[in-house]
């Protein structure tokens, strides 16, 4: 086979056969997790007694329709239509309820070569608390992490 670069002057110089630029690592930062607002008191009608909202989001105010191409948000199967779809940003789902689940976040890209990622995130209701300043509280509960994408195309 041809000799290949031994060390990649540009991502370009780095393309293989297959298209992928080998020796490149991209790295993503993202945040993930979920917020969340006690109503107070419980529902009459349904018993629910938050409002949260998962959400995904890169860690920089990039777009990160560039190379995310949609997000899905599994919820418990007690919700109606418990696959939420984001196919541009914000990727959130808000909802309502009374407990704490876990929620599948599956994140899939522009690049035909990368396969989707799961995240799972344990939705909090209840801590830690976050003071909204006038005697009331939210929860936000949250992580940072990286995709990384090695030898991208
Ligand atoms: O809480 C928990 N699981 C929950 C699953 C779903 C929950 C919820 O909040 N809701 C269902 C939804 C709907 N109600 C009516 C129509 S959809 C509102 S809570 C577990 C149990 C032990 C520890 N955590």
């Amino acid at each position: 086979s041809p000799a290949t670069p031994t060390s990649a002057s540009s991502a370009t110089d780095a393309a293989s056969a297959d298209g992928r630029c080998k020796g490149i690592v991209v790295v993503r930062p993202v945040v993930y997790g979920n917020s969340a607002i006690p109503f107070g008191k419980k529902r009459d009608e349904d018993g629910h007694t938050h409002e949260w909202t998962i959400y995904f989001r890169p860690y920089n105010n990039e777009d990160a329709s560039k190379w995310i191409r949609k997000v899905q948000f599994k919820l418990h199967d007690s919700y109606a239509n418990s696959t939420r779809v984001c196919e541009k940003p914000p990727y959130e789902v808000t909802e309502t309820g009374w407990g704490e689940f876990e929620i599948t976040i599956r994140v899939f890209f522009t690049d035909p070569n990368e396969k989707p990622v799961s995240i799972y995130h344990y939705l909090r209701l209840f801590q830690p608390q976050v003071p909204l300043g006038n005697g009331k509280f939210k929860v936000v509960c949250e992580a940072y992490d990286e995709i990384i994408f090695q030898d991208p195309s």
